[in-house]
């Protein structure tokens, strides 16, 4: 009889009091996000069933069409962090501004905000394919007792708190860090309980995978493409599988898994590229790093950059630290 895995909620309460968290309340919060999760993942187990698939009929603040499911699952998150009354902010892809929430009890006086991608890989939900939600946590600068600013979601990803993705895959997955390494959690539909399946998650040193829209080819800078023929080079233990999903939370976690990089550059399409810093890199990058890979903009860490907007893109280089070390070579 193999060891049951461990829940997540016995998981939390051992890390909480492993990692001595001040309080339960990034626990709380940690929590909140699996429940809403839960609820996101049967409907988009069910999308083609009941009309939640295709066009929203609105765009967002990305200028992109919202699809029904980002709009469902934006909502779903947001109600269920502000019902829990254990943020004072939340900032999502999906708003055109920050939320300020105010608790029931005292005005502002829970002491983390959340940053989130609800429906990440939106471009797939019609297709059957996987999707998946980000988030990240800060603590607040702003004092206890005041309304939230923009400044205390304007902060580097190095500050982050907490970070994690759900993939709505051939299985559900909760994959997260405190800071303290990463774990991954997968649920068992039949009992709605997340059961510890990935332990300690490392990401391979290096990979034979790259992932890049290469569709985009022709306006990428040269560096990205000299990387490119690098990958195709009949040479060395090359030329590299490529894989891509075009989710990002998908893409990252099988080469989480299997070893690889992801890149979305920069382009004469995308200026910055089309990935958001604050509630995209930031926490995938401190998942990343957290595993043992690493996350740059070709140039620079993603965790160190000060953001100036709540919906800047960054390029993204990110996966297995000796693919990523060659890729910022092309780069220079
Ligand atoms: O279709 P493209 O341009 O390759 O972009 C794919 C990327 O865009 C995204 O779908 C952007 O995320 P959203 O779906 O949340 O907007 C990523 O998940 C994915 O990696
Ligand atoms: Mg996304
Ligand atoms: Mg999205």
């Amino acid at each position: 009889m193999t060891q049951p895995h461990q829940t997540l909620g016995e998981f939390i309460i051992e890390h909480q009091r492993a990692f001595k968290y001040s309080t339960g309340e990034l626990s709380r919060l940690i929590n909140s996000i699996r429940l809403a999760a839960k609820v996101v993942n049967h409907e988009v187990n069910k999308a083609g069933l009941v009309d939640i698939l295709g066009q929203h009929g609105e765009t967002n603040i990305q200028g992109e069409d919202q699809q029904k499911l980002d709009v469902y699952a934006n909502k779903l998150f947001i109600e269920t962090l502000i019902n829990r009354e254990i943020v004072c902010g939340i900032a999502s892809e999906e708003e055109d501004s920050f939320i300020t929430v105010q608790g029931h009890n005292k005005a502002h006086d829970n002491k983390y905000v959340v940053l989130m991608d609800p429906l990440d890989g939106s471009s797939n939900i019609d297709v059957n394919v996987s999707v998946g939600t980000i988030f990240s946590v800060y603590r607040r600068i702003t004092p206890i007792g005041q309304p939230v600013e923009m400044k205390d979601f304007l902060q580097p990803g190095n500050q982050q708190v907490a970070a994690g993705y759900i993939i709505y895959g051939t299985s559900t997955m909760l994959v997260y860090t405190t800071g303290h390494g990463v774990n991954g959690f997968t649920l068992n539909p039949a009992i709605g309980t997340y059961y510890l399946s990935n332990p300690n998650l490392k990401f391979p040193e290096t990979g034979q995978i790259y992932s890049i829209n290469e569709g985009n080819y022709v306006h990428f800078p040269q560096g990205v493409k000299d990387y490119i023929k690098y990958c195709q080079e009949e040479k060395d233990n090359r030329p590299y599988t490529s894989r891509y999903i075009g989710s990002l939370v998908s893409d990252i976690h099988r080469n989480m898994i299997k070893g690889g990089i992801y890149i979305y550059p920069k382009s004469s399409k995308v200026a910055n590229g089309k990935l958001r810093l604050l509630y995209e890199c930031n926490p995938m990058a401190f998942i990343v790093e957290q595993a043992g890979g690493k996350a740059s903009d070709g140039y620079r860490r993603i965790l160190d950059i000060q953001p100036t907007e709540l919906h800047q893109r960054v390029p993204f280089f990110c996966g297995s630290k000796t693919m990523v070390e060659k890729a910022e070579e092309f780069m220079k």
